[in-house]
């Protein structure tokens, strides 16, 4: 079927990543173009934080805020005078002498110090947290690199420690901000981050340690932000609207016919959950190559499937033509029985998926060497990522971001490295889908999301947006199976809520 040149999906209101980098430069564009001064700036992120923490605590009765030496240090000092000036009981720890602050946080400093602000060198001069004491973490922000340093090693494992509220000014101090990537870090109840969202808040170990993120522009304007490059976006969900509908007279062939080649001794279940996945997500014709023992099976279990059954890949040669997306490597394991597939699926005419072992497979660098194609999508997950780059987990992890740009640039197409926060890169650019739950770290996962992408290309969709939705799809289902709790999630419960989804 000839894929219909479907115009990228226009995001339902992107929401835009920055580096840490990128971010400072919107801030000197704010500075230089809008006339508003840093201090300016820094009263209105001590006031942007400080409105939040009093609306999400309004019986907050002390505050305590640990505040590092910089300007993120200076965004605490604005609030412990906010929360003076209303008679607040607030303590602040000084995190580095107040002979070492300049610029903005040292009028920060002064401001607090006028308000009445009790400040404390040490962490131990701080007060015990009673019931409704909120701390604020302001020791590091976008400045922040390296290993935690005296004293703020120890500021985070007392925050982390106390037992109480918290919320995090800019970045939970110890991530990130362009990975995610925390080694220790603030786990906050809220993060309150300002005029660009940075990735790392949707990266690696962004989500479990910002709590909710909320966002503040300090007055930004509009204008301001086509100016930065690097721009990544996030896309919390491409339009459903554009999937070919399902009319009175509609046939099952416009809805694309999806191949699943995978499952071999003892792993068919992996192929057949992929098939299913392609089916619930509205698929009109799927196939499934795999061995003969699993054909049985799939037939009795999902008679809409076409199970053939191939020994070789001679054999799958002839069923290569078909269909209009072949998705190879659910179940595929890496015996010669799976070279022999991959190294011919890898060829053929239709668009391609490519998952878990089919991407092992590629790694080995024997089958298929050196090929690189506009029409498939590679889902590695941190491992898979790792030997496709043939470099270490912890490298990975430390920049998901540059891992998958590194893959696609290698293998071309589109990449999905999988993660708490999904990386999509792409010829065009580089998306973050932040969606899914820990309970989706189970086996069978990944068969699904194979399955789904390979039926949106099937139904149509350009390979990225076809990734976007099927990454969000696949999250959001895992949410929706999750609600009654993520223990023993699985991979099977999503099925329905995919249907529920595209429905
Ligand atoms: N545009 C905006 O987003 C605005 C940001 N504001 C705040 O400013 C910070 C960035 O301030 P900066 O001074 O550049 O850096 P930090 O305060 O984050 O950190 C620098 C500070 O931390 C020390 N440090 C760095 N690494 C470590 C480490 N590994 N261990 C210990 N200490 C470390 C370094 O020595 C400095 O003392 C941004 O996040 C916002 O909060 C503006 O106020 C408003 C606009
Ligand atoms: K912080």
């Amino acid at each position: 079927m000839e894929r219909q040149n479907l115009a990228p999906i226009p995001a339902a209101e992107p929401q835009s990543l920055y580096s840490a980098a990128a971010v400072r430069q919107l801030d000197q564009l704010v500075i230089n173009q809008q006339k508003i001064p840093g201090l300016a700036l820094m009263k209105r992120a001590g006031r942007a934080a400080f409105d939040c923490l009093r609306s999400r605590w309004p019986e907050v009765n002390a505050i305590q805020v640990f505040c590092g030496g910089g300007n993120n240090g200076g965004d605490g000092y604005v609030i412990a005078g906010l929360a003076a000036q209303r008679q607040i009981p607030v303590t602040v720890f000084v995190g580095v002498p107040v002979e070492k602050l300049k610029g903005e946080a040292l009028e920060a400093y002064g401001f607090a110090e006028r308000e009445g602000a009790t400040l404390v060198s040490t962490i131990d001069a701080m007060p015990a947290a009673g019931k409704n004491t909120v701390l604020v973490d302001a020791l590091l922000g976008t400045g922040f690199s390296g290993a935690l340093r005296s004293p703020v090693d120890a500021a985070v494992a007392h925050i982390n420690g106390a037992g109480v509220p918290v919320l995090a000014v800019d970045l939970p101090s110890g991530l990130n901000a362009d990975s995610g990537f925390a080694e220790q870090a603030v786990s906050a109840d809220v993060t309150v981050t300002f005029i660009g969202r940075k990735a790392g808040l949707f990266l690696g170990c962004g989500p479990a340690l910002t709590g909710d993120v909320v966002f503040d522009d300090l007055g930004a304007a509009a204008e301001i932000y086509p100016q930065v490059q690097g721009m990544l976006l996030r896309h919390t969900a491409e339009t459903l609207a554009r999937l070919p509908a399902r009319t009175a007279d509609s046939y099952k062939n416009q809805f694309g016919h999806v191949m699943i080649v995978g499952g071999d001794h003892g792993f068919g279940g992996a192929a057949m959950m992929a098939a299913e996945a392609a089916a619930r997500t509205g698929s009109g014709l799927i196939s499934l190559a795999t061995r003969p023992e699993h054909v049985v099976a799939s037939l009795t279990r999902r008679p809409e499937v076409m199970a053939h059954p191939v020994v070789s890949g001679q054999e799958l040669e002839p069923l290569l033509e078909v269909p209009s997306v072949i998705a190879v490597g659910p179940g595929l394991g890496r015996s010669p029985w799976s070279e022999q597939l991959l190294a011919r699926a890898g060829r053929a005419q239709a668009a391609l998926v490519l998952d878990a072992d089919a991407l092992n497979i590629l790694a080995g660098g024997r089958v298929l060497a050196g090929i690189k194609r506009d029409d498939w999508v590679l889902t590695p997950h941190i491992g898979e990522a790792a030997r496709l780059l043939q470099i270490s987990n912890a490298e990975v992890t430390a920049d998901p971001l540059a891992a998958a740009r590194a893959i696609q640039e290698k293998f071309s197409g589109v990449v999905i490295l999988k993660g708490a926060g999904t990386v999509i890169a792409h010829r065009d650019g580089t998306d973050v889908i932040n969606t899914g739950n820990p309970g989706m770290a189970s086996g069978g996962m990944g068969d699904l999301l194979t399955g789904v992408i390979a039926s949106l290309i099937g139904q149509g969709m350009t390979l990225p947006a076809a990734a976007r939705l099927g990454v969000w799809l696949h999250g959001e289902a895992g949410n929706c199976a999750a609600a009654d709790g993520q223990r023993g999630l699985l991979a099977t419960d999503l099925l329905p809520h995919i249907r529920a989804l595209v429905d």
